[in-house]
């Protein structure tokens, strides 16, 4: 049996979320000790809280929602990068050879900040999403909860993604993952009008490794 990584973050009271966003909340809806044959729950969340996968829409508001896009960037495999390296931004300067790999994830966390926000994460270069472009990467997945820095409003690293039509995951937890190459399962949930999706994010060792 292959092993697999857990990647994605456990919802739960207290999730860190953007600030002023919404609030994760889950409660019991229907519930057995109140005589119902089953529990029922029900949540609230923000679609960016979490792991999860942007939509084209988040960043264009003519462009794909997440129940649109091809599930082909998400699925397959993707190499793990260590980029703790970096500083306010990862740079080209920061990445390895990829090896043609067509999916990166990047690790920019010392450790997961499961407990509070961290508004002094790690964004991407716009130059750095257009090289991996030029590289043929079709999907970038980071840890940290956007490939733009909070205070951004230009968002040019989003703008980057758009104009090369790549695809994009947040909020990854690659603490206990070695660098190295992976089978990536991440699809993200199948919202009509989604801005973004939340993916239940895997990495599963591949068969020759
Ligand atoms: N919740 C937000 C509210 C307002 C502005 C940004 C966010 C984000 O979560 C960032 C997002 N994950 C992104 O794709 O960059
Ligand atoms: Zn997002
Ligand atoms: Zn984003």
């Amino acid at each position: 049996m292959s092993r697999i990584w857990d990647i994605s973050q456990t919802l739960g009271p207290g999730l860190p979320v953007w600030p002023g966003d919404t609030a994760f909340a889950f409660d019991r809806s229907w519930r057995m000790e109140d005589g119902s044959p089953v529990n029922v729950g029900r949540m609230t969340m923000s679609t960016h809280s979490g792991t999860h996968g942007d939509a084209p829409l988040h960043y264009a508001a003519d462009a794909a929602d997440i129940a649109s896009v091809s599930l082909a960037p998400y699925l397959g495999e993707c190499l793990v990068v260590d980029a703790r390296h970096a500083r306010d931004a990862v740079r080209v300067d920061d990445l390895p050879d990829l090896g043609g790999a067509a999916r990166v994830l990047l690790r920019t966390f010392e450790a997961f900040p499961h407990q509070a926000w961290d508004s002094g994460f790690t964004a991407i270069a716009a130059e750095t999403i257009e090289w991996l472009a030029a590289q043929g990467v079709v999907l970038i997945g980071t840890d940290a909860p956007s490939v733009d820095p909070q205070e951004s409003k230009t968002m040019d690293a989003h703008k980057a993604v758009l104009r090369n039509d790549m695809r994009i995951l947040e909020g990854l937890v690659l603490d206990d993952v070695p660098p190295g190459r992976y089978e990536l399962i991440a699809l993200p949930l199948k919202i009509a009008g989604g801005d973004a999706g939340l993916c239940r994010a895997i990495l599963r060792e591949l068969p020759d490794a």
